[in-house]
């Protein structure tokens, strides 16, 4: 039997147990702009379908979404080209790989990357958002974001985004990789541009765990009731989120909590409890599989206190 959370205190117990582990991890340094991030800030939210949210932490503290961004990107291009297409260009199978890894690239035939949730599947997703323009392609993500979050204001950090476009060769080469085998055909500079843009859309923990809310009601805001995303599509997302949600630590992560998560470089994650409640995470200090350490720590107590492994019932 699963309890809810009741108040902002409640999560603050956990916060300040989960911040002793923030000593143990880094800052993300491979994109220079996130190297500014402190690694003590910890945050955490929880969101409920009736409205009702708790948090706890260094609440006003903002995230860019990095990798996270991917189940969205992945969720709009669903929606909008549907299943057969996006999935004959990018696959549904766990890598057991770093997320930027080329290595698997060269070695499944043919050509096709092995799911959107690590780089070389996300920047092919990536590549299937429509419009005439870099701006407009980013703009549509952006819309889709602020509904999922029923927030405005959400934008993007021009800082974080250069930086990356800068040091994203590795990205390149991905791309240009996949411009070779036909998976992507669009000019490379304009794909990285995009992906940089997306990466950087900043928001903070309650944004997070509203959108996780959505993705765990199958995709219906229940507040004002819209179906923001098809049921069939929101549960195509969330079965990523466990099978690779957490990078190449998903295995341990889906025994150890249980919950469909999404982590991403800057420190966040989303978590999205099937039924139940979003939640949203921001320490930036990361292990070196690259997912928060104190926010898998923050998780694994949640699970526990509230009952919310899915595999558990
Ligand atoms: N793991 C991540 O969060 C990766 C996102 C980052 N923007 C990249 O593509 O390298």
């Amino acid at each position: 039997m699963g309890c809810q959370c009741r108040s902002n205190d409640e999560l603050q117990q956990l916060v300040d147990e989960a911040k002793k582990y923030t000593s143990n991890g880094t800052v993300a340094d491979y994109i220079p702009a996130l190297e500014k991030a402190n690694p003590g800030d910890l945050s955490v939210a929880i969101y409920y379908p009736d409205g009702k949210g708790y948090c706890a932490g260094d609440v006003s503290g903002k995230m860019t979404l990095q990798s996270i961004s991917k189940v969205l990107t992945l969720a709009l291009v669903l929606m909008e080209k549907g299943e057969d297409y996006v999935f004959s260009y990018v696959g549904k199978e766990p890598t057991g790989d770093p997320f930027n890894s080329i290595a698997k690239l060269e070695t499944n035939k043919p050509s096709k990357p092995l799911n959107p949730m690590i780089n070389a599947g996300a920047l092919t997703v990536t590549h299937m958002i429509e419009g005439a323009s870099v701006t407009e392609r980013f703009e549509r993500i952006l819309h889709f974001i602020r509904e999922l979050t029923q927030n405005p204001n959400i934008g993007f950090n021009e800082d974080v985004a250069r930086s990356e476009y800068n040091t994203a060769d590795l990205n390149r080469s991905l791309s240009y990789f996949l411009k070779q085998h036909h998976v992507i055909n669009e000019d490379v500079e304009e794909l990285i541009e995009l992906y940089s843009k997306q990466c950087a859309i900043e928001m903070d923990s309650q944004d997070l765990a509203r959108i996780g809310c959505v993705l765990a009601m199958n995709g219906k805001d229940l507040l004002t009731g819209r179906q923001i995303i098809p049921g069939d599509i929101a549960r195509i997302c969330k079965t990523f989120m466990v099978t690779c949600g957490m990078y190449n630590a998903s295995g341990e992560f889906a025994i150890n909590v249980g919950i469909p998560a999404k982590s991403g470089v800057s420190g966040g994650i989303m978590g999205a409890v099937p039924g139940k409640c979003g939640i949203g995470i921001y320490g930036a200090a990361l292990d070196e599989k690259g997912n928060s350490v104190a926010g898998i720590k923050i998780l694994e107590m949640m699970a526990k206190k509230y009952s919310l492994s899915m595999f558990n019932l």
